[in-house]
């Protein structure tokens, strides 16, 4: 049986599927909801649709494989029109901490590299502070120990992530940390401070970089995105300033 949890990530997934065009180069995003929008995108290839992917990481790779979505990579093309990716928690003016499945780095360089970045979560993920769920901070091994102080030293708690009791090691060969801020008042300042730091490789927080979040509840997906214009935003009935 489908649970609500996995429901509301099939119909957003499904929605953002409509926001891809023919001929487009995508950045294929990371993650539980992911894994619903490339079955979904790999239906339209079938029926298709013409588009190449570069994946952020090599779980979306595999489901690449399988389900026939055909790939590149940053050798054959360096601008994607549309990279589409979930989150861990999106705050009201589109600020986001990703990171949760390890797979933050290669998830930076692919949105950063695309036109659009569309974000695809359900209503659980909209929060007003970033910072109830673990910022990941991906960091090198060596020396991990002086990273991971430094970082402390920037008010959070943190500890270094295992998978079955096994350390666990990045797509990239690396550490994620993931700190326990209380709450995150001012992300953009917490971004550069991680990013000053000597051993941090990337952190978790995607400043700046969507401009347009799919939400879904059980009835509906709602769009929230920046009105650039009025410097508001708008998610449903509710405006943000
Ligand atoms: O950042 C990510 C992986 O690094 C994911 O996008 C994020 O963890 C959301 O995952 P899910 O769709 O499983 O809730």
């Amino acid at each position: 049986m489908v649970s609500n949890a996995e429901q509301l990530k099939q119909i957003v997934a499904k929605e953002a599927v409509n926001y891809v065009k023919d001929g487009m180069k995508l950045g294929l995003g990371s993650g539980s909801t992911m894994y619903f929008f490339m079955k979904e995108l790999g239906e339209r290839v079938q029926d298709g649709l013409n588009v190449v992917g570069i994946p952020t990481s090599n779980k979306t790779a595999e489901w690449a494989k399988e389900f026939n979505v055909p790939l590149t990579d940053f050798s054959e093309t360096q601008e994607l029109d549309l990279a589409i990716d979930g989150a861990d928690e999106v705050d009201l003016n589109l600020q986001l901490i990703k990171g949760g499945g390890g797979a933050l780095l290669r998830e930076k360089v692919v949105a950063a590299s695309a036109k659009e970045f569309l974000v695809i979560v359900d209503e659980s993920k909209i929060v007003d502070h970033l910072g109830t769920f673990p910022l990941p901070v991906e960091v090198v091994p060596f020396g991990w120990e002086v990273t991971a102080k430094e970082i402390t030293a920037l008010g959070c708690e943190l500890e270094r992530r295992t998978d079955n009791g096994q350390v666990y090691v990045t797509d990239n060969g690396n550490y994620i940390l993931d700190c326990k801020f209380d709450k995150i008042l001012d992300p953009e300042k917490l971004n550069k401070d991680l990013q000053s730091l000597v051993g941090v490789v990337e952190n978790g927080l995607f400043i700046n970089m969507t401009s347009k979040v799919l939400i879904s509840d059980l009835e509906q997906v709602k769009v929230m995105e920046k009105e650039e214009v009025r410097g508001q935003f708008n998610y449903g009935s509710r405006t943000f300033n």
